[in-house]
């Protein structure tokens, strides 16, 4: 199936440094073991030290590619400078960011304290521009063009209830990304996004399609093409944005969702509507048409 299968070439990605933070689990270390396979060095880092060790040693195994892991809590600045730092010191230079790391979980909002929103802002948001931040400056002042790849959302765009903490930072990753897409040009730094709708991780169905749930969502109902997505098609657009074959493009956010966002559309609920309705409903618009009238 071609969605599974890798869509640049051998060495596409070969000399870059290439950071993604959240890159231990779920769809950072499918990007991360994409970019090994292209050739990148990569440089996974998140809180949890014994998956980032595992993810590595796994990922230096299937793939052959080099790869460094660095712990790191993206709300703290000390300890993404600490990533860089360490990704230069194995590397050379940072190329570039794949902001990915995340917190999210379902909840009525009033039923969220502070804190909880806090958190979800902080990690998603602060998080994101923390380390574009830091790495901003320093390719700056290294006259490097780096490419920052965020991974936002649909309701980025739309909004969502019940996950209203994560839409309202990922829209402000969102911000972020066009509104420096601009300001950096001038520097060569490129910043882009994906949006991606549901593709299977451990970390966002535990949290955000609980088993309670996971009957009603019904993806193959809601999705226009009926399925959720594969990392590999997630990891093909990553490795396009995050690499020169899209030099001319930022900006941009692309969205990967099987045609999710399109719900809204007016006339969708006439999905419902089978063939015997239609040849009835047909019947009676041309019979209240015909003869090109119109109405009074
Ligand atoms: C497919 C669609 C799009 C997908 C998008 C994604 O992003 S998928 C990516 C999905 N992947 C991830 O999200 C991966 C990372 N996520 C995580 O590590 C956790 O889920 C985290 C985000 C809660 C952060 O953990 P942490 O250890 O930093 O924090 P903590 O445990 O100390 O809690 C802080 C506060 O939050 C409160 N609170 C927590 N849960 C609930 C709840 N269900 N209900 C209500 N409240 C809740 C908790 O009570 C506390 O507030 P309090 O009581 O002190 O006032
Ligand atoms: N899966 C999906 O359907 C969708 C996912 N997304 C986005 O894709 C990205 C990846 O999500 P997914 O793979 O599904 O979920 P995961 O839970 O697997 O990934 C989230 C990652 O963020 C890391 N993380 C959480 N908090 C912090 C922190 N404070 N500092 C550093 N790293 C942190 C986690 O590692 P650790 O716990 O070790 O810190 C984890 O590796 C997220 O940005 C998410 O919003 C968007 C739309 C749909």
């Amino acid at each position: 199936m071609a969605y599974n299968e890798g869509m640049l070439r051998d060495g596409a990605l070969e000399n870059r440094t290439i950071i993604v933070t959240g890159g231990g689990t779920g769809l950072g270390k499918s990007m991360a073991a994409y970019f090994l396979r292209l050739g990148a060095n990569v440089v996974i880092c998140s809180r949890k030290e014994d998956i980032l060790e595992k993810t590595a040693s796994e990922l230096r195994q299937s793939t052959g590619g080099k790869i460094i892991y660095v712990p790191c809590d993206v709300r703290k600045t000390e300890q993404i400078e600490n990533v860089i730092a360490k990704a230069v010191e194995a590397f050379g230079q940072v190329d570039g960011l794949v902001n990915n790391s995340a917190g999210n979980f379902i909840s009525p909002t009033e039923r969220l304290s502070y804190k909880a929103v806090d958190t979800v802002v902080d990690i998603v948001l602060r998080g994101t521009y923390y380390f574009t931040l830091a790495l901003g400056k320093y390719w700056i002042e290294n006259h490097i063009k780096g490419s920052v790849l965020n991974i936002v959302t649909t309701y980025a765009t739309t909004g969502s209830g019940w996950v209203v903490p994560s839409a309202m930072a990922k829209a402000g990753v969102l911000t972020m990304t066009k509104s420096l897409a601009f300001e950096w040009g001038r520097h060569g730094i490129r910043l882009n996004a994906i949006a991606p709708g549901p593709f299977p991780t451990k970390g966002a169905w535990d949290r955000l399609f609980p088993e309670e749930l996971a009957a009603k969502f019904a993806f193959e109902n809601r999705i226009p093409l009926a399925r959720t997505g594969e990392h590999q098609e997630l990891a093909n657009l990553a490795a396009y944005l995050i690499s020169d074959f899209s030099a001319y493009m930022t900006g941009e956010v692309i969205t990967l969702d099987g045609g999710e966002v399109l719900a809204g559309g007016q006339f969708n609920f006439l999905k419902e509507i089978t063939d015997n309705q239609w040849d009835a409903i047909e019947e009676q618009i041309k019979s209240a048409t015909r003869g090109g009238k119109s109405p009074e």
